[in-house]
């Protein structure tokens, strides 16, 4: 870091550590609570009725399914490749056209409006496996763009807010990056950069966080690290996350819940702790 750039920074740094501390974020000089109020305890934060998706060449990916995720739950999808995963992740941020049912959330009801789509798909984080960052931009920068849904086009040509910084700080600071806020990402390694995916996901200030096969290309110290902290951000904030693994032992390590899919259908729905042989295999067959 050169010494003007971290001259920059360091009042942003320094007001960061106080920020983060409280664990609060500010949006427009109001402070919010990451813990979303409304979503709490049971409740169910997003559900799907009857939901199916069939490709338009023909291909069944989910039969209609009935599945309700809750606040403080981190949920594992299980299952063979083209069980039907993303598919139903897709489902859950309307990325894919249904062929039958509704996606409802606590917030704002049955998404059946433009309007309402619009405002989940705003609150609802996506992670990539290949995190997709944009490798010449700052760690800072990337997170940042995790801002751009809250703002209309015409906004987005200006710079960031002094408070939008500090957030973007305050959320590569809980996924202890904040040193590397102004370090390029092309210069990170894989697991950092899936950590700057997360903490762009966090500026979203989402109700929902989704993740692909996010440790797909991680070796074990950095998936475990990363999984950990999801699932802190999961239980800490009361956001649902719910991810796609093909890893089973991380499954029973992390979630508080398992889906099994196979042939785009639910075989199984339970906490690890149930996920027995006999499960096992009606997720992933005998081979
Ligand atoms: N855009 C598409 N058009 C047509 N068929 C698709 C499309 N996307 C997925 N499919 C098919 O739908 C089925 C479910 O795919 P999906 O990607 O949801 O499975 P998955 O469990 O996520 O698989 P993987 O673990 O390999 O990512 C598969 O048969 C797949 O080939």
């Amino acid at each position: 870091m050169t010494r003007r750039r971290y001259a920059e920074c360091l009042p942003l740094c320094l007001s960061c550590r106080a920020l983060a501390s409280r664990r609060q974020y500010v949006e427009d000089g109001i402070q919010k609570k990451a813990v979303k109020e409304d979503l709490t305890g049971s409740q169910s934060a997003v559900s799907l009725s009857s939901v199916g998706v069939t490709y338009p060449n023909g291909t069944i990916a989910l039969e209609p399914l009935d599945l309700k995720f809750n606040a403080d739950q981190m949920t594992v999808l299980l299952g063979r490749s083209g069980a039907g995963k993303s598919s139903l992740l897709r489902s859950l941020n309307l990325l894919v056209r249904r062929t039958s049912g509704t996606v409802a959330t606590s917030t704002l009801g049955t998404l059946d409006t433009k309007d309402k789509i619009r405002d989940h798909r705003r609150e609802t984080a996506m992670i990539y496996q290949q995190h997709q960052l944009i490798g010449r931009r700052t760690a800072l920068q990337n997170v940042l763009t995790g801002r751009m849904g809250r703002h209309s086009t015409l906004r987005t040509l200006f710079p960031f807010s002094k408070e939008e910084r500090l957030l973007a700080l305050a959320c590569l600071d809980r996924v202890d990056l904040f040193e590397k806020a102004l370090i390029r990402c092309d210069s990170l390694s894989g697991g950092q950069q899936q950590r700057v995916g997360i903490a762009r996901a966090l500026a979203q200030q989402p109700q929902l966080i989704l993740a692909d096969e996010l440790v797909a290309s991680l070796d074990p110290a950095s998936s475990v690290r990363v999984l950990s902290i999801l699932r802190d951000i999961c239980s800490q904030d009361s956001i649902p996350v719910i991810l796609s693994l093909h890893q089973i032992d991380y499954a029973r390590d992390f979630a508080d819940r398992i889906v099994g899919l196979s042939s785009g259908r639910v075989v199984f729905d339970g906490p690890p702790q149930d996920l027995s042989e006999t499960a096992l295999r009606e997720i992933y067959g005998d081979s």
